[in-house]
């Protein structure tokens, strides 16, 4: 079986998504992670574009790479330029790599429009770049831009654009749905037809305008394209590029089509963290494949199904892409929910029937009231702990005040609290620069001497959700706090109208839980090494 070739444009396309904007030293690190699971081929830069992506080809040559080839990126040569004074082309020759991936022009309106030169002038400043950079000793890709708009607005045009590729010597030519507007059927029957005039071996670029350019690029392999270019979450211009953590296990799973060595898929969902880390953007949870809730089950139905078959709802198993399975508590809850949960949980099989229904309709209630458990896992577990495990709380709140000041323009604000820790009673105060912050402050300097862990736990997150506007200053607010402690994280939550109670409650769940993950902390890493299941997000 042939194998897929996987072209990654992360650092080059990627880097051109609204938001992203990856040093020359992270371009280093996501290429040799690609490398190490073998992708192909790795765009690094335009090197005639920017400093950063010059530094980026002077790094990548410390490095030996074991399987991917490193690509410098560029335009045909300018028109009215020849090709040996052409800067751009010379800038890729000096980045010093084996391949150049140069785009030209296809598509006669943008000759006309956009490059302002004659449709001959065009078809000779791609043959001739394409040679020279051959000549120079070379791989030579020709990324078509605009290839499937071109060729649905003048076809012989832009074939004979492709031809003149062909004739410079391309050893790959890209087919590029660089507006992202195709459909799959388009695709498929104008590779097909390009595939009946070339001998070069065809590759595909598509961008995710129409939210299709997986879907696009599947079309293009079937219609016998045996290159893909992606980036990895999707990231690139506009709405993006095809994502390469959806067509790698769909080449793989669903047309059985081989890429990148077998192994490497279930290392996908923590390559898509990787990266989205570095390019300092949120993961989408939603993300098929690696995403967070790619396989989260919310609906009683399905937890049900699943406790029965895993098959039941769920296209692949999840540990095949590196990723797990996730059940949630919520108020599409149904008993299958929480067995789940105890099973997830180590908490053996939990109540009796009529216990368990109505724990369920107590976190229904509260659901309704406002509490919303499915991203408060710790605030779950211990609601689950306190219900049938003799779950005793660390402390206990015996007083609390807050102290709001205006000094000389200046809003001071301070937290008093008594606290009760195993019958020993603490009255402490701090200052913080907002009553939360105060509140936070108090109860760790009220707690440190007792439970020194907790200088280990911070407050990585803290959102607060008005849940009926209607209400005005007086309405239920939600708070969910996110607490980490440098190796994982944890949610919970409090409601209230009043947003000291509410944000009171979540800190207090935060450490808490996050004491209770210390006491587990042995049994949670063997259990998490040896089935794949742990609490919070790690
Ligand atoms: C479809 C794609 O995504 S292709 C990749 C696009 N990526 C980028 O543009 C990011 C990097 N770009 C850059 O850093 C800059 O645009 C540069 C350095 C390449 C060029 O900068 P400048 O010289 O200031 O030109 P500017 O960006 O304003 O315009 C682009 C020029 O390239 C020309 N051009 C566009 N495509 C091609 C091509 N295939 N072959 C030759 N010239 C081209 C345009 O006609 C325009 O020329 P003009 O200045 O004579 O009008
Ligand atoms: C080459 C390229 O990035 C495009 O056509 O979209």
């Amino acid at each position: 079986m042939p194998r897929v070739e996987i072209y990654d444009t992360t650092l080059r396309d990627g880097n051109q998504g609204e938001g992203i904007s990856l040093s020359a030293k992270d371009k280093v690190k996501i290429a040799l992670r690609l490398d190490e699971l073998g992708f192909h081929y790795i765009e690094g830069g335009w090197p005639g574009s920017n400093p950063k992506d010059l530094r980026f080809f002077e790094l990548i040559r410390e490095h030996q790479l074991k399987n991917a080839h490193i690509c410098a990126f560029g335009s045909t040569r300018k028109s009215g330029v020849a090709a040996d004074r052409d800067e751009n082309l010379q800038q890729i020759i000096r980045s010093n790599v084996q391949v150049a991936t140069i785009f030209g022009k296809t598509w006669d309106f943008h000759v006309r429009h956009a490059l302002l030169t004659t449709l001959e002038d065009n078809l000779q400043m791609i043959e001739e770049s394409v040679a020279y950079l051959k000549q120079q000793g070379m791989e030579v890709f020709y990324d078509a831009e605009h290839f499937f708009d071109g060729f649905a607005a003048n076809p012989e045009y832009s074939l004979a654009t492709l031809q003149a590729a062909e004739k410079g010597g391309a050893a790959r030519i890209i087919l590029c749905d660089t507006n992202g507007g195709r459909l799959p059927n388009e695709i498929f029957d104008m590779v097909s037809a390009v595939k009946e005039s070339l001998d070069v071996p065809l590759g595909v670029h598509c961008h995710n305008d129409g939210e299709l350019a997986v879907a696009n690029s599947l079309a293009a392999v079937q219609a016998g394209a045996i290159q893909v270019q992606g980036t990895i979450n999707g990231y690139g211009e506009r709405c993006g590029n095809a994502n390469l953590c959806s067509i790698i296990p769909n080449l793989a799973f669903k047309c059985q089509l081989p890429s990148i060595p077998e192994q490497s898929l279930a290392e996908l969902t923590e390559l898509s963290r990787f990266v989205s880390e570095l390019a300092n953007m949120h993961p989408m949870n939603n993300q098929p494949y690696v995403g967070g809730s790619a396989f989260a089950h919310k609906a009683g139905v399905h937890v049900n199904a699943l406790l029965k078959n895993p098959h039941t709802y769920e296209h692949v198993e999840p540990e095949m892409v590196g990723n797990r399975r996730r059940v949630l508590v919520s108020d599409q809850s149904g008993l299958s929910n929480l067995l789940y949960k105890y099973q997830e949980l180590d908490l053996g099989l939990g109540l009796d029937k009529e216990a368990n229904r109505r724990l369920l309709e107590e976190l229904k209630e509260l659901e309704n009231q406002g509490y919303q458990f499915e991203g408060a896992e710790g605030s779950f577990e211990l609601r689950l702990r306190k219900a049938f495990h003799g779950y005793q709380e660390p402390f206990s709140l015996e007083n609390l005040k807050i102290l709001i000041e205006v000094r000389d323009g200046t809003v001071y604000s301070e937290a008093i609290i008594k606290i009760n820790v195993n019958g020993q009673v603490v009255h402490t105060a701090a200052e913080g620069n907002g009553p939360v912050n105060a509140l936070d402050n108090a109860l760790r300097k009220a707690l440190e001497g007792f439970y020194p862990e907790i200088s280990g736990m911070q407050l990585n997150d803290y959102k607060v959700r008005v849940l009926d506007e209607k209400d005005g200053t007086g309405a239920v607010v939600r708070v969910l706090v996110e607490t980490g402690d440098g190796h994982c994280s944890w949610g919970t939550v409090g409601v209230s109208p009043n947003i000291i109670e509410a944000s009171w409650e979540a800190l207090v769940d935060s450490i808490a839980y996050g004491l209770l993950r210390q006491e587990n902390k042995d049994d949670i890493d063997t259990q998490k090494i040896i089935t794949g299941v742990f609490r919070g997000k790690c």
